[in-house]
């Protein structure tokens, strides 16, 4: 079948990470007309793909885009980008910033492809983002939802979100991120949009845990749906629009990592579902699994909010060897919740996230129903 030509817009644009994600985004962008370089931090990999167009560590059988550029000088790569697209592993970020900073031009719009939050902090890739370069959130965006990187390298259809507080901001990015086989909606509910990739990593390891203890469709079932609610009364909680979690960034997102071999987090979980060890799980993964770093942050955030989170304190559970995988079940609540909340199934948890989330949709309606989540082409 004939395709049609990307358009040639030729933002110049830079990506910062040439691990899955990276390179597969770097396509995505110069797929959609855009002139991109690709940092890489090994020379050798640089290599690869600027003379190869190939990137055989993590993206074995893709061919890139010709007119793709790499490089492994972080100030080649920078010089001039008006986006830069961040997508290293979430602890390095903070380094990585600092590293960046003085190359970066101060118009520049950043955006956080990433799904973690910093574990000495608690923060969200783009508070670190906006920290460290010392600039605006208007300047920053963040894109998530269900996209594992080797389907979309081999460019099966996939939408994502990106999201802003400056729907402008979001909308540049969005119209660079999309060609024939990816789709951009926008919204400026940066809180939900960030939680919700964090948050599904985290359910997506509990599912891996069950399956690989053998368990059935019915409990991973249960925990998609339960975990849904935790995700989103935890969001929700943050500031977050509940919708947005049921947009691509959550639903969509958690659908997606729960059920596919390729989720890295699905496959530690399912390690530790069989009987290995963290440790043995760990060194078993070489590509990044964030939400085995996420889980220790997200439960001190909770409880930080009161938020109940009774699948996620289960995986820490096992992560920490304390809970044997075949008893994580979406049924377990922790202790001290009180028993009126405990059986009630939907959105509404705990009371505090119910009232917010109340008094939000209140919001919403007198502000005629204009929602700043969600997923809005
Ligand atoms: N893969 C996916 O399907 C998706 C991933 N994401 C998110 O994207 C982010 C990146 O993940 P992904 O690309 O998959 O990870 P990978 O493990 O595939 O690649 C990680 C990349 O980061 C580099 N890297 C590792 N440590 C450092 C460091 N300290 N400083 C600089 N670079 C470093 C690696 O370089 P080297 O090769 O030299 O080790 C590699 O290029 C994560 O937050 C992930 O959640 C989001 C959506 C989809
Ligand atoms: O975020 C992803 C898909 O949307 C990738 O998930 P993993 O990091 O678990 O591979």
């Amino acid at each position: 079948m004939a395709r049609a030509a990307a358009p040639v817009h030729g933002t110049r644009v830079a990506v910062v990470g040439a691990g899955s994600w990276g390179t597969t985004f770097a396509k995505i962008l110069a797929d959609g007309g855009a002139d991109v370089v690709l940092w890489a931090r090994r020379p050798e990999l640089a290599r690869e793909i600027q003379e190869g167009k190939r990137n055989s560590d993590y993206l074995p059988g893709v061919n890139l885009p010709m007119g793709l550029r790499a490089t492994s000088r972080l100030d080649l790569a920078l010089a001039g980008a008006e986006h830069v697209f961040l997508s290293v592993p979430s602890q390095s970020l903070r380094e990585n910033l600092l590293a960046a900073g003085p190359h970066l031009h101060a118009q520049a719009t950043i955006v956080s492809l990433m799904k973690g939050v910093e574990k000495s902090t608690g923060l969200r890739m783009s508070e670190v983002i906006s920290e460290v370069l010392r600039i605006e959130q208007e300047q920053v965006a963040v894109i998530s939802g269900p996209n594992l990187a080797l389907e979309i390298a081999k460019e099966q259809p996939t939408a994502a979100v990106v999201s802003s507080t400056s729907l402008e901001t979001a909308q540049a990015v969005a119209s660079i991120s999309r060609n024939r086989y990816f789709r951009s909606f926008v919204n400026t509910d940066v809180i939900g949009t960030e939680f919700g990739g964090v948050l599904k990593n985290l359910i997506a390891v509990a599912i891996g845990i069950v399956d690989g203890v053998g368990y059935g469709e019915n409990t991973k079932a249960s925990i998609i749906t339960r975990g849904l609610v935790e995700m989103t009364d935890f969001a929700v909680a943050y500031g977050a629009h509940p919708e947005t979690l049921s947009g691509l960034a959550g639903l969509g997102d958690l659908i997606a990592t729960s059920q596919s071999p390729l989720s890295r987090n699905n496959t530690a979980g399912r390690l530790l579902g069989q009987g290995y060890h963290l440790a043995d799980v760990v060194n078993q993964m070489n590509q990044t699994t964030e939400g085995l770093a996420s889980v220790g942050p997200i439960l001190e955030l909770a409880r930080a909010k009161g938020v109940e989170m009774p699948i996620v304190e289960q995986v820490r559970q096992v992560l920490a060897g304390t809970l044997a995988p075949r008893d994580i079940a979406p049924h377990l609540t922790t202790d001290d919740e009180p028993q009126g909340e405990r059986t009630m199934d939907g959105q509404a948890q705990g009371g505090s996230a119910l009232r917010r989330a109340v008094k939000r949709t209140l919001d919403q309606l007198r502000n005629g129903g204009r929602g700043a989540g969600g997923d809005r082409p």
